[in-house]
């Protein structure tokens, strides 16, 4: 065990005599009689020096062995002998030791947690666990039931396999920074999920010790929920973890759940620079002193990047100018750069069907049909944005993302058979070639695509037997748990959706051929909730090719269409509406 020497290095704050200290690494949790008791936060480098007698006797020096296990076997059983408990030690913190068991019901693993407390204190926390009873978040661990039994406040919630983030941090050195954004937003979600809870569940305790991994799926989640009040209720007062504590948890005028951001913050600043904060400070006084004279942790120098720099900057400003959970989440460090993703193609890889995916975020998708032959990147991308289902600021982006997969398709292709010239395609051959811009399209079609002024005819039906579908978009609602992926369902911008029978949207009544081309229009832009502007906008078009009537736009042969120079997706609109007024009128 290493030995633990109280540090005294000439600073007078607060608690200073009293400290008892390992390294940076070491955590504040319990303040008795104004000595502070640390312990390292990770179990595997478990020196706690616990004041505590009751507590010291299982955290003094030891090391959790689970080798020693080579045979899991049960040696206690719920009151209710549901959940069964395993001899296998997962953890040991300073106030709980975690073990494995089984939950007989379901057949799932899960964490049974040990708190030493008495009986009244346990009585006291009937609010709290009503109340942990209820939060049910897929980044929040699950509480799943609770007893009191030989001093013991038992409780058992879902078991993660991977350790704490903070394990991982030090496993992976510094994760990458899609990890980092991947963890972030699954962290603030939790916290979303809490601080919008009436009144809001304050943690207190965010750290990356307390946020847990299921490697399998990179699922995050927020545990050691609710036990702040638990640990309250021992003779000694928690304070939290210094390096992560909100300056105003130090005083005594109360506090929000603005302190969670606060921690988040250093939590981000640990997972980006995968140092402890205040690292630098030799003991909790000296945190102490530095937060409250609003002295920032050292390794936030290391921080290069400007946007990430602002996000933790955010975070640790004073409580009233501090973002909310929510807030961060719409931070531009933690936006997410939308994927392409190459979904079905058909035999000759002419006809492909694309989604651009916001993996991780509730961003609706949108999936699209491309054709190789007459469709090009940048008019697709451009049509999507104007079409707003797409926001302009991917513009490159996924025009690039589209190229890529056409690069590597026409690889596979050539590759497959070096002699077919039409997959000699004159895409940007270096991956770092930046996206092509509007009139410089690689189209493999002499004859140009089917936008613009292509002597191309295009058939704008979906089901078109003959496949000719140039662009058409699909946009798909994220699939919400407990809920059925929506088949082929369109939305507009934002939460406006149509579904697929939307031609049930479209306008119904009889258009007599006279019928000025505006009027019909704009019941159609209306009907899928296109605005004025836009109905204006496809007017002016239209008119421009002398189509004034409802009885010129049913007088265009198909290859007519295609020189309007509207988009697919307002082609079809109209036609499916002249359509359906056809045979509903
Ligand atoms: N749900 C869980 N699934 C898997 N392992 C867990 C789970 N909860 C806790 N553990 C393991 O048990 C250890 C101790 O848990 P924890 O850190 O929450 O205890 P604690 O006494 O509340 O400590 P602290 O107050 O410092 O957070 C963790 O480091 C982790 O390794």
């Amino acid at each position: 065990m290493a030995d633990h020497h109280p540090e005294n290095n000439g600073d007078t704050s607060l608690h200073e005599e009293s400290a008892q200290y390992q390294n940076g690494n070491a955590s504040v949790h319990a303040e008795i009689n104004n000595d502070l008791v640390y312990r390292m936060p990770h179990y595997n480098e478990m020196y706690t020096h616990h004041v505590d007698s009751q507590y010291s006797t299982y955290m003094q020096n030891e090391f959790v062995d689970l080798s020693k296990h080579d045979r899991e076997t049960v040696i206690e059983e719920s009151p209710n002998q549901r959940y069964a408990k395993l001899n296998t030690v997962l953890g040991k913190g300073a106030y709980k030791v975690v073990y494995k068991a089984i939950d007989r019901e379901e057949g799932y693993e899960v964490a049974w947690n040990c708190f030493q407390t008495t009986k009244a204190e346990f009585n006291d926390l009937s609010q709290e666990i009503k109340i942990l009873k209820q939060v049910r978040h897929p980044n929040i661990i699950n509480f799943h039931d609770c007893w009191y039994k030989d001093a013991e406040f038992i409780f058992v919630t879902e078991l993660m396999t991977s350790g704490t983030l903070r394990e991982y941090i030090r496993k992976l050195s510094l994760p990458n920074m899609k990890i980092v954004k991947r963890w972030s937003r699954q962290i603030l979600k939790g916290l979303i999920y809490l601080h919008s809870h009436n009144p809001p569940i304050i943690h207190r305790d965010i750290k990356c010790d307390n946020i847990f991994i299921n490697g399998a799926h990179g699922e995050v989640k927020i545990g050691d929920m609710g036990t702040a009040k638990m640990k309250l209720g021992k003779k000694y007062t928690v304070i939290g973890t210094p390096e992560f504590m909100a300056p105003e948890m130090y005083e005594e005028k109360g506090y929000n759940e603005k302190v969670d951001i606060y921690a988040f913050g250093m939590c981000l600043l640990e997972m980006v620079t995968g140092e402890y904060p205040y690292g630098e400070c030799k003991n909790a006084a000296q945190i102490y002193k530095k937060v409250s004279q609003a002295i920032k942790p050292e390794s936030l120098k290391k921080v290069q990047d400007p946007k990430i720099l602002d996000l933790i900057n955010n975070c640790l400003a004073p409580e009233n100018e501090r973002y909310t959970a929510q807030q961060i989440m719409d931070h531009p460090f933690l936006t997410v750069e939308p994927e392409v993703v190459l979904m079905t193609a058909d035999e000759t890889k002419t006809q492909l069907t694309l989604q651009v995916v916001f993996k991780g975020m509730d961003k609706l998708s949108v999936k699209f049909e491309f054709n190789v032959e007459r469709d090009t990147a940048e008019e697709v991308v451009n049509e999507m944005i104007e079409e707003q289902v797409l926001q302009d600021n991917y513009q490159q982006l996924i025009t690039h993302e589209i190229n890529r997969i056409l690069r590597d398709i026409s690889k596979q292709t050539n590759e497959a058979d070096p002699n077919k010239e039409e997959h000699k395609a004159p895409w940007p051959s270096q991956p770092g070639t930046p996206p092509f811009h509007v009139g410089m399209s690689p189209n493999l079609n002499p004859h140009k695509s089917s936008h613009g002024p292509s002597p191309t005819p295009i058939n704008l039906e979906r089901d078109s037997p003959n496949g000719t579908i140039a662009s058409s978009y699909v946009q798909s609602q994220p699939i919400m748990p407990n809920e059925s992926p929506r088949k082929n369902s369109i939305s507009g911008p934002g939460s406006q959706e149509w579904s697929q029978d939307y031609e049930d949207a479209l306008p119904v009544k009889e258009y007599p051929d006279e019928t000025p081309i505006e009027q019909f229009v704009h019941d159609t832009a209306l009907a899928i909730n296109r605005d004025t502007e836009k109905a204006n906008d496809w007017s002016k078009k239209l008119k421009s090719q002398d189509i004034m009537t409802v009885g010129d736009l049913r007088a265009l042969m198909d290859e007519d269409w295609g020189q309007i120079g509207l988009t697919v997706f307002a082609l079809r609109a109209l036609k499916n509406a002249l359509h359906v007024t056809k045979s509903k009128g």
